[in-house]
C-alpha cells in the first residue's frame, strides 16, 4: 500500500493540527445553536471521527452515504444516494462534513436537497478543497487544506475503494492507475 504512494502531500501531524483548530472554530461559531454534524460517507469517516472529538459544544451526529466516483478518478456526474439521513433536518443548523470538495457536484446536490427539507442553516466543512476542478458554483465555509489538481488518497479518500486507511494524504504513483 505504502509502496504505491508517490509523495505525501499532507502529513498526519499537519492534519491533526488543522483539525484541532477547525474544531475550536466550529465550537465558537455554533455555540447556542442546534447543531447537526452531517458526515458524507464513505470518504468523510476519518475526518468526521477526528473533528467531532474536537467539537466541545452539544451536537447531534448523522451520516448520509453518496457516491459519484465509483472506481475511477473522474466523477460520473451522477450523485447516487446510498443512505439518507435518519434525523428530520427541520430547524437544525447543519454542518456538512466532507473529505474533499472537487468538482462540487456532490455537495451542490446535497445542499439543494437539505434546503428543500427546511434546515435552519447549511454550511460546509471540508478537509480538502481542490478549486482547480470546480464545475458547480460552490465554496466551502470551512476548509483545512487547498490541494493541487491531482487525485489524492488517504485519510478516508480512496482510489477504487483502496488507500482509505492511510493516515496521511498522498498522491499515487502513475503506474497504479495503469494496473
Ligand atoms: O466534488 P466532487 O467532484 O463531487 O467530489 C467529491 C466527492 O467525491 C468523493 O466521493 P465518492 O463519490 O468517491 O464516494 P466515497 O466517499 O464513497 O469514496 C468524495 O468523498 C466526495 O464526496
Ligand atoms: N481523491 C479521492 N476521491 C476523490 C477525489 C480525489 O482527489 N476527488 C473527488 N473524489
Ligand atoms: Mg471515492
Amino acid at each position: 500500500m505504502k509502496e504505491d504512494i508517490l509523495k505525501v502531500l499532507i502529513s498526519e501531524q499537519e492534519i491533526a493540527q488543522k483539525v484541532a483548530q477547525l474544531g475550536a472554530q466550529i465550537s465558537k461559531d455554533y455555540a447556542g445553536k442546534k447543531l447537526l454534524v452531517l458526515g458524507v460517507l464513505k470518504g468523510s469517516f476519518v475526518f468526521m471521527a477526528d473533528l467531532m472529538r474536537q467539537i466541545t459544544i452539544p451536537c447531534q451526529i448523522d451520516f448520509m452515504a453518496v457516491s459519484s466516483y465509483s472506481s475511477g478518478v473522474k466523477t460520473s456526474g451522477v450523485v447516487k444516494i446510498i443512505k439518507d439521513i435518519d434525523i428530520d433536518p427541520l430547524d437544525f443548523d447543519i454542518l456538512i462534513v466532507e473529505d474533499i470538495l472537487d468538482s462540487g457536484l456532490t455537495l451542490s446536490y446535497l445542499k439543494d436537497l437539505l434546503v428543500q427539507r427546511n434546515a435552519s442553516s447549511i454550511h460546509i466543512a471540508t478537509l480538502l478543497d481542490k478549486p482547480a476542478r470546480r464545475v458547480a458554483d460552490i465554496k466551502p465555509d470551512y476548509t483545512c487544506f487547498e490541494v493541487p489538481d491531482e487525485f489524492v488518497v488517504g485519510y478516508g479518500l480512496d482510489y477504487a475503494e483502496k488507500y482509505r486507511n492511510l493516515p496521511y494524504v498522498g498522491v499515487l504513483k502513475p503506474e497504479v492507475y495503469e494496473k
